[in-house]
């Protein structure tokens, strides 16, 4: 029986938030959409959602319905994790599927806290940084799908929920979970309905997460899940578990599929370039998912044995806004999508055991095409990053959210399985 259900609103962030229980001592299973039958035994759940750019009604729906699948299986909080740059539009999906799960759950105040300190992800004064940069001049300004252009996230989260939000700031959240319970106590009888919480140290995540012990839900980043298992170990219902990251070894052809655009990314192929026989297709000058999709399995043949191969569509902020142009920006974005995970499947076919995928909406499209159910977490390649394996399909995956990484992070990804 789980202690915590959790839903995430994307596969990578998925994988992230599983790796972040799992590193704080809980038993973590994966599950890819809404469970049908029964979950796996485990101290946590996650389950996984393409939700973050879906039509809000759907959005809604499918998190509910995880919801309850979670909530039937005895999970004693619900989580809802989004992105640490908060990637959303002005209709949602946060807003909207927090508001939904509030309902459901009974809860009369949600917290909301995307940071994500180990990454450069901070909230100050309800403002969100990346690095020493505001989120809207981050690079996320450029997202192909969610473009962020407001740091203030009381204004981002005001934008999506009828629900009044207010703030819970640095200077109470550094005095600890005992002034933030206060302070979401007085928000809540301000008729407060969301509270965007500050957070910029790891110290104020565990803090964060203490004072929500008896919320029934949670949303925000990977980050402020760091401080929840702890509130189970507390209360007697967590035992100490020393092997939550042990994955089978990894063997077979290894490959990466790139379908982020954002500037890590973009970095990341540009060095993986002099190690790596790498293809880059160019949707601009083809935006034909056959065509694209011919011209990765013709250039594959032969390449794999020797060492990871590398297969991107990645293009800069210019070339993408001219294919969204031309295709609208969702349809871009799908024939794309479409695309990287008809090659994945190629690649699977063709003996690849080892794949890492770089992208959120990238990922989700390759996970679903492979019809993976499960995912167990392994170690981390770089924080936030874990390899993972899916025991149906027999594969090692890496989900590497775009933002995420070091700049070798393609070449030494394959040291770690
Ligand atoms: N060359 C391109 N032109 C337009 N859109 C693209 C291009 N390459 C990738 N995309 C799309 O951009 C989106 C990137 O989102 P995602 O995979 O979530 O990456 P990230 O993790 O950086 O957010 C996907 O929908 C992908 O299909
Ligand atoms: O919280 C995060 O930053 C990640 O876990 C995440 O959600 C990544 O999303 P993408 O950048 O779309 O991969």
């Amino acid at each position: 029986m789980p202690l915590l259900g959790c839903i995430a609103d994307d596969f990578t962030g998925a994988t992230d938030l599983a790796s972040t229980l799992v590193r704080q001592g809980m038993r973590t299973v994966q599950v890819i959409g809404v469970p049908e039958g029964p979950l796996p035994e485990a101290d946590a759940v996650v389950v996984a959602l393409k939700s973050r750019t879906a039509p809000v009604a759907d959005a809604v729906a499918w998190s509910l319905a995880a919801c309850e699948a979670l909530l039937a299986a005895g999970a004693r909080q619900i989580f809802h994790k989004y992105c640490s740059t908060f990637d959303s539009t002005p209709a949602g999906n946060i807003g909207p599927v927090t508001e939904a799960l509030m309902k459901r759950l009974g809860a009369s105040l949600a917290l909301a806290c995307p940071a994500f300190p180990t990454n450069g992800r901070t909230v100050f004064q309800g403002h969100l940084f990346v690095g020493q940069a505001l989120l809207n001049e981050s690079g996320m300004e450029k997202h192909p799908l969610t473009p962020m252009t407001d740091a203030n996230l009381v204004r981002v989260l005001a934008a999506q929920t009828d629900g009044a939000v207010g703030l819970v700031p640095f200077a109470t959240v550094d005095q600890g979970a005992v002034a933030i319970r206060r302070a979401f106590s007085g928000l809540q009888d301000a008729g407060r309905r969301h509270a965007i919480v500050d957070a910029v140290t790891d110290a104020h995540l565990m803090a964060i997460g203490e004072a929500a012990s008896l919320h029934p839900l949670v949303t925000g980043g990977s980050g402020v899940a760091m401080g929840l298992p702890e509130n189970f170990r507390r209360a007697g219902a967590l035992p100490p578990r020393d092997d939550a990251a042990s994955l089978p070894p990894g063997g077979g052809h290894a490959a990466v599929v790139a379908g982020s655009c954002s500037r890590a990314t973009l970095g990341q192929i540009g060095l993986a370039r002099d190690h790596m026989p790498t293809l880059e297709l160019d949707a601009l000058a083809t935006p034909d998912a056959d065509a694209l999709t011919a011209q990765a399995l013709a250039w594959m043949d032969g390449k794999l044995g020797a060492g990871p191969i590398l297969i991107a569509a990645s293009a800069p902020p210019d070339k993408v806004a001219a294919l969204q142009e031309k295709l609208g920006r969702e349809a871009a974005g799908a024939l794309v999508e479409d695309v990287m995970a008809r090659v994945a499947e190629a690649l699977v076919a063709r003996g690849v055991r080892r794949l890492l995928v770089a992208g959120g909406e990238t990922s989700g499209a390759v996970v679903q095409k492979l019809g993976i159910a499960t995912l167990r977490i392994g170690a981390e390649i770089d924080p936030g990053v874990p390899w993972c394996f899916a025991e149906d399909a027999g594969l090692h995956l890496a989900l590497k959210s775009g933002n995420f990484g070091t700049r070798d992070f393609f070449v030494k990804a394959f040291d770690h399985v």
